[in-house]
């Protein structure tokens, strides 16, 4: 183990921001904290400047530039958001487990040499020392805190298992998943012994992001929803569990919140809730009201989302009377978290983020 420093609060600039941290942990709130996946990214001309000259997973492992992009929208947006998540990727992991990820323009992450067949799984590394391999990311993560002078807390963040099994399988981005769903029937203990090793890194990952000073992190399960239930629940829910359970013993009283977000796994929201995270974010196929009946009778969790992405393309009055429906229909004064139910998009305007973070603000105060 490359021994790094447990870093603590003390280790960083005061917190002048908690709302988010208080919503994850479901205490009330004077106003409903709001970010963005992916709210450093393309649609902002600062971050194509900084991409103009650099690949991304350039900006990926040099801190100065993962901190660069990261502060981007905080800087822009200043006062309007409630979070920041640091730059890096989902598909950090596979890289430390040894495989290439190439991001192609225009196209997504390729991976020249996927994952064929069972035996293919003795290319990935044994024993990751995430500390080492990922260590690029850790140092964006102490670095970006330091910058952020405690104006918002920092997510830090990870793949889930399943999503990051069907990249490695299917080698980039799919219609249809086949491969990788062809490993679950075909070599279902090939399968698990992935999802197996992919949940030990990522775990370890999330933990080191924490004690490099991330302050909430979040699991992405984007393709939860290609699988049916019945292969939700046996080859993606566990690993997602067992994810919760290891990073809350490994960080024992120095537990940070817990996000996860099953995209399009409408079916698996009631035991979501009661896989171990503070928070389950929704896509916008789902109402709020929907979402609330699924997990009666689960532990309380804070809902976030979770407004279509697209809407952020309509005329700005439709945009900011639907921000105000999202508000009104999870509800105001605590156990919501205002976000897009995906991510930014390349061709968004970034003028629209900023009237859907206003009418988040103006539509969730709780006046007093
Ligand atoms: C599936 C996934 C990936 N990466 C991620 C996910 C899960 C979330 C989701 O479902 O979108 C997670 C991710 N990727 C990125 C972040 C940064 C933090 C943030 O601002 O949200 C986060 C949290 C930066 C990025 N990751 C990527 C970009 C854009 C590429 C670029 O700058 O050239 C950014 C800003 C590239 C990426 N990375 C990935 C894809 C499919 C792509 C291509 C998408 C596209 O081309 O629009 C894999």
């Amino acid at each position: 183990m490359t021994a790094r420093p447990v870093l603590t609060d003390a280790d960083f600039p005061p917190l002048k921001n908690d709302l988010i941290l208080r919503a994850a942990r479901g205490e009330p709130t004077e106003r409903t904290p709001v970010w963005v996946m992916r709210q450093a990214g393309r649609y902002l001309p600062e971050f194509r400047e900084t991409r103009a000259e650099h690949d991304f997973f350039r900006v990926c492992r040099t801190p100065e530039l993962a901190t660069r992009v990261t502060l981007q929208p905080i800087d822009r947006y200043a006062g309007l958001l409630d979070a920041s998540i640091i730059f890096c990727d989902i598909l950090v992991v596979p890289q430390a487990l040894g495989m290439t990820v190439e991001m192609v323009p225009g196209k997504g992450p390729h991976f020249p040499e996927p994952l064929r067949e069972p035996a293919d799984l003795e290319r990935l590394t044994t024993h990751v020392d995430v500390e080492k391999e990922l260590g690029y990311a850790l140092d964006a993560i102490t670095l970006t805190r330091q910058q952020l002078a405690g104006r918002v807390p920092l997510f830090g963040f990870c793949g889930a298992p399943w999503t990051l099994m069907a990249y490695m399988i299917e080698g980039g981005g799919s219609k249809t998943f086949s491969k990788a769903k062809r490993w679950l029937f075909q070599y279902p203990d090939a399968a698990s012994q992935l999802l197996q090793r992919l949940t030990e890194v990522a775990a370890d990952f999330l933990v080191a992001q924490v004690n490099a000073g991330a302050q909430i992190v979040q699991v992405f399960d984007s393709w939860a929803g290609e699988l049916s239930p019945a292969d939700f629940e046996r080859f993606s829910l566990p690993y997602l569990r067992q994810i919760a359970e290891r990073v809350r013993a490994q960080l024992g009283d120095r537990a940070v919140p817990m996000v996860v977000f099953a995209k399009g796994a409408h079916f698996g929201l009631h035991a979501l809730a009661h896989a171990g995270y503070d928070v389950v974010s929704l896509d916008w196929t789902v109402t709020p009201q929907e979402a609330r009946r699924a997990m009666a009778g689960a532990p309380r969790v804070t809902l976030q989302g979770n407004l279509d992405p697209c809407l952020l393309f309509a005329p700005h009055d439709v945009l900011r009377a639907r921000a105000r429906q999202m508000i009104n229909d999870f509800g105001v004064g605590g156990g919501h978290i205002a976000n897009l139910g995906h991510g930014m998009m390349p061709d968004h305007d970034p003028e629209a983020l900023r009237v859907y973070l206003e009418a988040v603000r103006d539509a969730s105060t709780v006046s007093r």
